[in-house]
């Protein structure tokens, strides 16, 4: 093992018991310049998969191309990863994933394989739902690959019940500081009917330093459950309130990433699609009309029985913005009879991947 590699160990394995952490959140914490040691990313790969030695490989999962509809340009492409990533807490004490062995969400393990799907991919912008270890796991490592981060916790949520949970699940949004300088940032907390809820949204407005163009990215996690649909749909229209305003009505691109809880029938998919900030899912690009959702972004086994749906969405401007290609999900193969997660996934979702280019200024 080289010098750079034990000393990545040495990162990796701080991770891993550091629940204290948690009780001292990071902004009051004077920061440790080990922590501020940047890390390349092939190391730390090379070290999650050492982690991972006894578990089975990643699964091959490729990007389609989707160039037709996106103009060339000269500057690289931003590329938006989307994943609800299932909270820690939640997995083990709360959802009841009946075919999951408890060995396979082992955090220390699970941990490598969410580590192992950013840095396969690696993103320039990174909206995360179910983030219950933001400031001993996340904020850390993510920092050290050259992300800026940001976490807003769920004012009550479920985790909190959970025994020896790691602090509230919440959304958090890392963009790299190397491709975007941040312009302005909210944490929204959303309402419906008026009423404050226990759901939340986080919005950025990011300036893209090749091309100087501004973007705003917002990420969020609606409501679950069946027979909360209107109040899904309050909380979609709260959002879409508050994104007309950031975007000053749409003049600043858009991309909302979020597990919405609802499928392409609910409401407040529809407000989505029809809205006057004029967005389309970039997820239907991979069907064979456009028009299509894919057939499921969650699918898993509960006690009440086999739960396959499309939740997961990337909204982004369709006037301002081009989808140049999407990472294909999991087949029903490769995700296998016991569903997810499991030895071989880290989630109960799928990560949706994009690489988005600007259009040209009318
Ligand atoms: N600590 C406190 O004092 C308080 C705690 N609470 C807790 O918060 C909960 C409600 O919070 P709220 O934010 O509205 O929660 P949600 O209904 O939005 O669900 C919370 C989480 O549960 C997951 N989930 C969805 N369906 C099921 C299911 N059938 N079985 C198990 N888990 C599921 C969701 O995952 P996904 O999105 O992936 O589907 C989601 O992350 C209450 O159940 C209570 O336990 C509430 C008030 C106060
Ligand atoms: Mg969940």
């Amino acid at each position: 093992m080289g010098n750079g590699t034990s000393r990545l160990y040495s990162a990796l394995a701080k991770t891993l018991n550091s629940s204290a952490a948690s009780q001292h959140p990071e902004y009051l914490v004077a920061p440790d310049p080990e922590h501020l040691e940047p890390i390349d990313p092939k190391e730390l790969l090379e070290e999650c998969r050492a982690v991972l030695h006894t578990r089975p490989p990643r699964f091959q999962r490729d990007f389609v191309d989707l160039r037709a509809d996106c103009p060339s340009s000269h500057h690289p492409p931003i590329r938006v990863m989307q994943w609800n990533i299932l909270a820690q807490a939640l997995g083990e004490g709360k959802d009841n994933f009946v075919q999951c062995p408890i060995e396979a969400l082992k955090w220390e393990e699970r941990k490598c394989l969410i580590l192992e799907e950013i840095l396969a991919y690696q993103p320039d912008i990174l909206c995360l739902q179910e983030v219950d270890h933001y400031f001993d796991t996340f904020h850390p490592l993510l920092s050290r690959l050259g992300y800026q981060g940001t976490f807003f916790p769920k004012p009550w949520s479920p985790c909190l019940d959970v025994e020896h949970n790691n602090g509230p699940d919440g959304c958090a949004l890392f963009f790299l500081q190397n491709r975007f300088k941040l312009v302005n940032s909210a944490n929204i907390r959303l309402t419906a009917m008026t009423l404050k809820t226990n759901q939340v949204a986080i919005a950025q407005t990011l300036e893209c330093k090749e091309s100087s163009r501004q973007l705003c990215i917002a990420v969020t996690h609606l409501k679950a459950r069946t027979g909360w649909e209107r109040f899904r749909s309050a909380q979609g229209c709260d959002l879409l309130q508050n994104l007309q305003n950031i975007t000053q009505g749409a003049k600043i691109p858009l991309i909302v990433c979020g597990d919405f809880n609802a499928e392409p029938t609910e409401e407040v998919y529809k407000h989505f699609a029809s809205s006057s900030l004029n967005l389309n899912s970039a997820y239907k690009l991979l069907s064979a009309d456009g028009q299509s959702e894919p057939p499921y972004t969650t699918w898993k086994i509960r006690t009440s029985g086999e739960c396959r749906h499309t939740l997961d969405y990337i909204w982004y401007s369709k006037h301002a913005l081009s989808v140049c290609s999407a990472l294909d999900l999991l087949t029903e193969e490769q995700i296998g009879p016991n569903r997810l997660p499991s030895f071989n996934y880290p989630s109960d979702h799928l990560s949706l991947v994009c690489d988005f280019s600007f259009n040209e200024e009318p």
